[in-house]
């Protein structure tokens, strides 16, 4: 991979590699925008096959973070952490403490939180270092584990997709069909559970299927049958790139809601599920819950008005679904244009001189 050619071609800002011997640390900070404000984006803790695969996964989702944040009318511009390591075996607390430091050297270009991997815990140390961390224990007055936040917004969001597949946002009834029941999707079946969903539910890790075969009755599947059950609504909350030319053309359901960031191994997959008439909300729209909530953070955290914007989700996709039924454009693209447009909004915004904001001028005495 020639990196410069990559971050010019999709127009990254920034990409800082951090190493520290004493704790095993390797993380890649990849900021893509930051016309919105400081980049704020999760750190995800996982064992790549390769240096470059982990370099490839920190810089896609990093620019999802900009098209999430954008779309969600947050302040905040785009970036992601990605530390290479067994999240079961390689973590300490020292490796966290060195790569809060890393982020206070970014001197609040890059705030953090949690992702696949990452615990509220790992937050904490990382707090011991900087100031840019969200997602902490509530015990120092921060909202805590993302995850039902996310959830909840998941539940929102799928809520518009049945109303735009089927007429009603009911999901009484209705087969939902989850791929991965960990920290989002559990909290989400939780609330299609009581809802009277029928879920059906794989996942690698036994335990949290048994879980959720035990709490919500759900069905459990083997991972590779998950594509070909019989539902209404197909839920990817496991990890990217999973709709693809190979599972397109398995699914029976009428509508995709689910957390998992970059779901579409490529764009020419939107149109795909746009074609085949399957209502696909938009990764970066539902997932966005967990970041409107450590968002709110930064003003001083109000559960109230945090989750007044996290039910916002619903209308957010119910204008794409009704652009791109207009325009006969998939989800996906009518989506990335709402973000599109609010960052060069808020560039051409910004593009007047002020003699207090720094620039060269202001380093002349
Ligand atoms: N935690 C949050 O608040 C947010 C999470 N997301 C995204 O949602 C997805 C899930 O996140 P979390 O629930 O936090 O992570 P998690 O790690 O708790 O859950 C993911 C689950 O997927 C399972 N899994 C992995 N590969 C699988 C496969 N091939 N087949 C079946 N199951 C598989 C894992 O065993 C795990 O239980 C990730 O893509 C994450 O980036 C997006 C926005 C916010
Ligand atoms: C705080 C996290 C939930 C933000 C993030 O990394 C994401 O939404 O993927």
């Amino acid at each position: 991979m020639e990196l410069f050619t990559y971050m010019e071609e999709y127009d990254y800002e920034q990409v800082v590699f951090c190493q520290d011997k004493n704790s095993g640390l390797k993380a890649i900070i990849a900021l893509h925008d930051t016309t919105l404000g400081p980049a704020l984006g999760g750190t995800r803790m996982w064992t790549y096959d390769s240096e470059e695969e982990a370099v490839i996964d920190a810089l896609r989702l990093a620019k999802g973070m900009t098209y999430k944040n954008a779309a969600a009318g947050l302040n905040l511009g785009g970036g992601k952490t990605v530390i290479i390591g067994d999240p079961k075996k390689d973590k300490n607390p020292e490796m966290f403490r060195a790569f809060g430091r890393y982020i206070q050297g970014l001197n609040g270009r890059y705030i953090t939180a949690e992702d696949v991997g990452t615990t509220e815990h790992d937050m904490d140390y990382i707090y011991m270092e900087t100031d840019y961390v969200t997602g902490i224990s509530p015990e120092f007055g921060s909202s805590g584990n993302p995850s039902p936040a996310t959830a909840y917004g998941m539940y929102r969001g799928m809520k518009a997709a049945a109303k735009e597949a089927f007429g009603t946002d009911s999901l009484e009834g209705k087969t939902i069909a989850v791929q991965g029941v960990g920290n989002v999707a559990y909290h989400m079946c939780k609330h299609l559970h009581e809802e009277g969903a029928k879920l059906i539910v794989t996942d690698i890790n036994k335990e949290s299927v048994d879980r959720a075969v035990e709490d919500f009755g759900a069905q459990a599947v083997d991972p590779d049958d998950i594509y070909t059950v019989d539902c209404d609504i197909y839920a990817p909350c496991a990890l990217g790139a999973t709709l693809n030319d190979e599972t397109i053309p398995k699914l029976k359901a009428k509508a995709i809601a689910g957390s998992a960031n970059n779901q579409l191994a490529e764009h020419k997959h939107g149109d795909m599920l746009h074609e085949a008439g399957i209502v696909y909300a938009p990764d970066y729209v539902i997932n966005s819950g967990g970041v409107i909530n450590v968002a709110d953070e930064l003003n001083g955290y109000n559960k109230d008005r945090a989750f007044k914007q996290i039910d916002a989700i619903y209308d957010s996709l119910s204008k794409i679904f009704e652009i791109s039924k207009r325009d006969n454009i998939s989800t996906h693209i009518a989506a990335d244009r709402m973000a599109e447009e609010r960052i060069a909004s808020v560039r051409r915004s910004r593009s007047t001189f002020l003699q207090n904001e720094h620039s060269i001028i202001s380093r002349r005495k």
